[in-house]
């Protein structure tokens, strides 16, 4: 680059000394022969003037110029030119010695010249003036007569001719008549002073002769042409070194051209080969895989290849860019440089990230003419696998698993952290080792053989297996074993990663009993029952004998948890277990199913009499007290048994066919056991199919709410009304709502029901009050309606869209829910009763009839169960209930009302124990509104 500039400038210098040699070539002639010109018009002028100068002389020393003006006009302009061109001008210059020795001769001559014409100038006036004298003498003489007259005449014309002509030896002659005249003239006056004049006039004659000879002696032209001579030889010399000089200016400028040519081939030559060098490079940077990019002496951006933009894609490469640029653009797009910049001999390393992520070893160099190379290399590869590694590391020093690396012949190469604290060999003690040093003898040959067969074969193997710490002591690891092979296929190394698992093989285990065993009894539980099941049952059918599934469910458990509390419940639980236990044989499995379900699987039967026998072996033994807090305690099973494969094809099938049977074995009494018979199926599909119809009832207006009486004991006014519900069935006809309360309990459908019931009795009942009946309603509430959206809120929304009053409503409770305390069911029952609702209980005296719950929830009414007034006056020991419930509730301020009152003695009876309101088909049965409505209006006419 440099030398390609230095060649420019060079060429270019030639070129212009080239252009001034030729304008001098061209000048050099035409100058000579101007100023040789211009030189030979002076000296013409010269002569010309000294022509007519000399042309004036004659006519003054002749009498025919009587003034001086035009010779003083030709003298001034000779001395203004010898003033011009001989000592001021360009004459002189480039004459030779002799041509200004000529030359300055001519100017003492001119010199000279000058003062012999002023001598000329005054002794030709002397002449002239004598000239005009002598004749008035000679006049004189002759009007005198005098003697000498003619001779003096004579002398007078003589000297005239002589001034006119200057004869030669004129002089001499006047001169010897003068003398001649002065000895024969008479001494008067006359003759003496036309002697002395004409003396005087023949001396000035003379003296202008004698300058007039001197100033042709000068002979000035004479050296004017001497000057001209010189100065055409000088010119002469001139021209033919000019000639010379033009010459070699013309050889010198051939010459020149000669180089520049040679220059400016050499030069192409080397644009040539620059050129190529240039496309060279451009394809080498083009086919570079770095980015590369050079700024040239300026900083300017000359060439770049693709990867450079790929990787700054936001330089903008429209508008020249230069180096300062380039960084600010890096700048704004937000690449990240290293601190640490090595800068060796003018070049700078350092690492890019930019904004994308990548990487980029950058190298700037500066180049010998001052530019700039750069190359950047993309090592985001690199960078991530330099990032891998010291994760990887990072990973093997932090890991949690142990990590050992074994060489192919055998020996430890590598272990990490995890694996000195698992195994407790130091790293100095385990490497070059054989890691049979961790054997714990605990596997078979079988097993080594497999493990080592897997990692030929497949290049790893993982698994469980039991090694030994350096203490000694045997543990489970979780190993996973990988061969590194090289290209070959031959295995360089083995990399095994394993955990410690026995806290995982404990976890485990416990995990396995949580999930396959009941935590209370540890009996096995569904899961595991399930498996075993359809294990037995594939055994079964492959035997071809047949197996026995049996659901026991304890009766009156729920009165032993909720008297003597969950802790004793537990307790039974397990006795329970225990006892099940004596009565089954090895093979048999005995789960505990939830709650106070267990199940017995018997998968090897003869027939059903094993299960029957076992099955009663099981009541038998369950009917016995338990000993419990202190008081034997009596309970019973229902047994529900199903059978493999006649009752079903799978377990699942199986399991609810003994369900069932359960069901029906507990609805038909306590201590029962019974079979699945597909009776039991069709009972199971009718109420499916009742539940489908239920689903739809209200919708279909197949409900409706009928309306029973209570009365007071004592005048039989209708005092309430209790809302019962009724289900027309399209198809069934009236079915009660025993048959289908418990079915909407089960199925959530006691949610909707009930509102409805709630709705449409509030309805009704507020608007007989608003017709004057002054009744309370009483409407019974399910516990599942807690949970089904039944709240306070409701039920305020609900009293004030009908109109009724509060404190018109009573709400009726079972004792099952007042049970379910544990649930909430005291908030619940609160929140209705914040409302000014009334709260009864309903069917007092047939569950457990706990003063407790009594004095506990904020009751108003308690409702005696119907089976102790039927039989309340035959039976003393009801009677005595009933007393004895009356008395109870009159403690605790709870108003009475005795259902089921059929008979005037019940009436009486219940009457005289002062119980003051009364229900039962005494006095009416359920009625439809319409029928209730007329009986109102009857009693209100009646009264
Ligand atoms: N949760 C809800 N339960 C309801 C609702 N409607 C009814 N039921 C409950 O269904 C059970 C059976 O009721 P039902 O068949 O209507 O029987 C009632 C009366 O008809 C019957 N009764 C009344 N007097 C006599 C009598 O002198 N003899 C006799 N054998 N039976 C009589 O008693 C039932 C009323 O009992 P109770 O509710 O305990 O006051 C029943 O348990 C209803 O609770 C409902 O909408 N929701």
């Amino acid at each position: 680059m440099k030398n390609a500039s230095a060649a420019t400038a060079f060429i270019s210098v030639i070129s212009l000394l080239l252009l001034a040699l030729l304008a001098l070539y061209s000048q050099t002639g035409s100058h000579t022969v101007q100023h040789h010109s211009e030189r030979l018009a002076v000296l013409l002028e010269f002569g010309d003037l000294s022509a007519q100068i000399s042309e004036e002389i004659l006519l003054i020393t002749t009498n025919a110029r009587l003034n001086y003006d035009r010779i003083s006009q030709l003298q001034a302009r000779q001395r203004l030119a010898v003033q011009q061109q001989f000592n001021d001008g360009p004459f002189r210059n480039g004459l030779d010695s002799e041509a200004l020795k000529l030359l300055s001769d001519y100017q003492q001559a001119l010199e000279q010249q000058e003062l012999l014409i002023e001598d000329i100038k005054l002794h030709a006036a002397l002449v002239r003036n004598g000239l005009l004298y002598l004749p008035q003498l000679v006049g004189q003489m002759h009007r005198e007569n005098h003697a000498i007259t003619t001779e003096a005449r004579e002398l007078m014309s003589r000297m005239l001719r002589y001034q006119l002509f200057r004869q030669t030896n004129g002089q001499a002659d006047i001169h010897q008549q003068l003398q001649t005249l002065q000895q024969k003239a008479p001494d008067d006056h006359l003759s003496q002073h036309f002697l002395y004049h004409a003396s005087q006039q023949l001396r000035h004659l003379g003296q202008v002769q004698q300058e007039l000879d001197s100033l042709l002696a000068l002979d000035s032209q004479q050296l004017l042409r001497q000057i001209e001579a010189s100065y055409h030889r000088h010119h002469q010399q001139q021209m033919q070194r000019a000639d010379h000089f033009n010459l070699g200016l013309l050889l010198l400028i051939i010459l020149l051209l000669l180089i520049l040519s040679a220059m400016f081939l050499k030069w192409q030559q080397a644009q040539e080969r620059t050129e190529q060098a240039h496309n060279l490079l451009s394809d080498a940077v083009s086919s570079l895989k770095e980015a590369f990019a050079l700024f040239d002496d300026q900083g300017r951006l000359r060439l770049y290849n693709q990867p450079w933009l790929n990787a700054y894609p936001w330089l903008d490469t429209r508008q020249p860019l230069d180096w300062q640029s380039f960084q600010q653009q890096q700048k704004q797009a937000g690449v990240q440089q290293t601190a640490n910049q090595s800068d060796t001999g003018g070049s700078a390393q350092y690492t890019e990230q930019t904004p994308d992520q990548r990487w980029f070893l950058a190298s700037d160099s500066n180049t010998s003419n001052g530019g700039k190379v750069c190359v950047r290399t993309d090592i985001t590869e690199e960078k991530k696998v330099e990032e891998q590694l010291r994760r990887v590391a990072t990973i093997f020093e932090t890991a949690n698993e142990a990590i050992m690396v074994v060489e192919g012949n055998g020996r430890i190469k590598a272990v990490n952290p995890a694996f000195t604290r698992i195994t407790g060999y130091s790293e100095a003690e385990i490497l070059g080792q054989n890691p049979k040093i961790l054997k714990s003898g605990r596997h078979n040959a079988y097993f080594y053989h497999a493990f080592w067969q897997s990692l030929q074969q497949q290049g790893n193997w993982s698994g469980e297996i039991w090694n030994r710490r350096r203490c000694g002591q045997i543990y489970p690891q979780w190993l996973s074993v990988s061969a590194l092979r090289n290209d070959q296929g031959q295995i360089l190394e083995y990399v095994s990663v394993f955990t410690d698992i026995t806290q995982r093989k404990k976890d485990e285990a416990h995990i396995h009993r949580q999930a396959y065993y009941d935590a209370l009894t540890g009996l096995p539980n569904r899961s595991l029952l399930t498996d075993r099941l359809e294990l037995a049952m594939d055994t079964s059918k492959q035997k071809n004998q047949p197996l026995a599934l049996m659901f026991i469910d304890l009766d009156r458990f729920k009165y032993v948890n909720d008297t003597l509390g969950h802790k004793w419940g537990d307790t039974l639980l397990n006795l329970v277990a225990q006892r099940l236990q004596h009565c089954i044989n090895r093979e048999d499995t005995l789960a505990r199913f939830g709650g106070d379900e267990f199940v017995l699987l018997m998968p090897q039967i003869t027939s059903n009499r094993d299960a029957t026998l076992a099955a009663e072996n099981i009541i038998r033994r369950l009917s016995h007290p338990f000993d419990l807090a202190g008081r034997d305690i009596t309970i019973g099973a229902s047994i529900g048994i199903a059978l493999y494969p006649d009752d079903a094809t799978t377990a699942d099938e199986l399991m609810r066919h003994a369900d069932l049977a359960m069901y029906r074995a507990k609805n038909t009494g306590r201590n029962q056991l019974q079979f699945f018979t597909s009776g039991l199926q069709l009972q199971a599909a009718e109420l499916m199919e009742l539940e489908q119809d239920l689903r739809m009832a209200i919708d279909a207006g197949q409900l409706q709410v009928h309306y029973q009486p209570i009365v007071s004991s004592e005048q039989g006014q209708i005092r309430g009304v209790e809302a019962l519900l009724r289900w027309q069935h399209p198809q069934r006809g009236w079915i009660p709502p025993d048959q289908f309360i418990a079915l909407a309990e089960d199925t959530g459908l006691i949610g909707p029901i009930g509102y409805w019931v709630l709705e449409t009795a509030c309805h009704q009942a507020a608007v007989w009050n608003r017709q004057g009946a002054g009744l309370y309603l009483s409407v019974n509430l399910s516990g599942r309606q807690k949970e089904l959206g039944l709240t306070a809120e409701v039920l305020a929304r609900l009293l004030q869209q009908s109109g009724l009053q509060a404190r018109d409503l009573m709400l009726e409770i079972t004792e099952s829910l007042l049970l379910d305390d544990h649930r909430g069911a005291a908030e619940w029952l609160a929140s209705f009763k914040a409302l000014g609702v009334q709260l009864a209980i309903d069917d007092f005296g047939t569950g457990y009839s706990s003063l407790s719950y009594l004095k506990r929830y904020p009751l108003d009414t308690l409702k005696i169960d119907r089976s102790f007034i039927r039989d309340c006056t035959n039976n003393p020991e009801d009677a005595l209930l009933v007393d004895a419930i009356i008395a109870m509730a009159r403690s605790l301020k709870l108003k009475l009302i005795a259902e089921g009152v059929e008979t005037a003695e019940q009436q009486t009876h219940l009457q005289s124990l002062g119980c003051e309101l009364l229900q039962g088909y005494l006095f009416a049965t359920a009625l439809p509104p319409e029928e209730l409505t007329r009986r109102l209006t009857e009693a209100a006419t009646r009264s």
